[in-house]
């Protein structure tokens, strides 16, 4: 199976930070995501309740990420991949996860969890 689902720049505003100074503020998380979801149901009966639905999802990793404090990027991404792979069947999922301004001189910085097979 190929097809998949991908969700890409979404932002979330989160408490985030190895330090204490970054827990007095909210930082920007940008996450770029593939799932892969046979799409065979949803297309053959054309109905979105058959579909990784896009909108549910980004809606689930915000309220998550936007509601908890971390202090890495790993534990972020590790625990949205958990939380996906427990509410949908996702097969195989990729989570590109960026913190954009953590890291003055670069345009970006983050992680890269990859769970399951394609
Ligand atoms: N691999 C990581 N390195 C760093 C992280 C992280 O979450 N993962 N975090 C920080 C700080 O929070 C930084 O973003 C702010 O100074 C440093 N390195």
């Amino acid at each position: 199976m190929s097809d998949k689902v991908f969700i890409s720049e979404l932002t979330a505003f989160a408490t985030i930070g190895a330090y204490d100074w970054e827990h007095t503020i909210k930082q920007r998380l940008v996450f770029d995501i593939e799932m892969a979801w046979d799409f065979q149901r949803a297309v053959a009966e054309d109905n979105v309740e058959y579909c990784l639905d896009y909108a549910q999802v980004s809606q689930k990793i915000l309220d998550f990420v936007e509601n908890t404090p971390f202090k890495l990027v790993e534990t972020v991404a590790h625990k949205v991949a958990d939380l996906l792979q427990q509410e949908y069947a996702i097969q195989w999922l990729r989570i590109q996860l960026h913190k954009p301004k953590a890291v003055a001189q670069a345009a970006s910085v983050g992680v890269i969890v990859e769970r399951g097979r394609c």
